[in-house]
């Protein structure tokens, strides 16, 4: 499904839909050109979650966790990453909810993970005309649809 976003306000309230709706252990594998507003959606998401602190890129941590919200978020940030070291990283565990609590993992750059969980919401962001932007969302193999359809 693909949706306009006319502006980065737009961006934000998809994130918002999002954050409000999803459940634990939805993993949301974000792609698009660098600015592409990843990190816009991504921000929406932990406002969704009731998330108060600003959710910042985690372009140089790689992992940042927040746990003030109705459950973690864990957003992740592969660019500075090649496959091979991200295969090192054990990403496995966040989606597995294996030592870690349950929450929504959100991965921009995510074509660089050589093993995709099994279910996930795809979100492909692009350039449109005049600094818009478009997304297009895809679920793989789990129940986000409904919430997508009612977008
Ligand atoms: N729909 C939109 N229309 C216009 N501008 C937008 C839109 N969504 C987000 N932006 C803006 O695009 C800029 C880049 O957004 P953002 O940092 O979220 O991109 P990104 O994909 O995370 O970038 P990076 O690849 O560096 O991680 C921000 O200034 C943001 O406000
Ligand atoms: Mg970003």
């Amino acid at each position: 499904m693909k949706i306009f976003l006319a502006d980065t306000e737009a961006t934000l309230r998809l994130g918002i839909t999002l954050g409000e709706s999803l459940t634990p252990g939805s993993v949301i594998l974000l792609e698009g050109d660098l600015g592409a507003g990843k990190t816009t959606l991504v921000q929406g998401i932990g406002k969704g979650l009731g998330i108060n602190e600003p959710i910042v890129s985690p372009t140089f941590t790689l992992i940042n966790e927040y746990t003030e919200g109705r459950f973690p978020l864990y957003h992740l940030d592969l660019y500075r990453l090649e496959p091979q070291e991200v295969a090192t990283l054990n990403l496995e565990s966040y989606w597995e909810g294996i030592e870690v609590i349950p929450g929504i993992v959100a991965v921009e750059w995510a074509e660089r993970l050589l093993y995709k969980p099994d279910s996930y919401l795809s979100v492909s962001l692009t350039y449109g005309h005049e600094g818009t932007r478009q997304v297009e969302l895809t679920p793989f193999n789990c129940a986000i649809s409904k919430v997508i359809a009612a977008i």
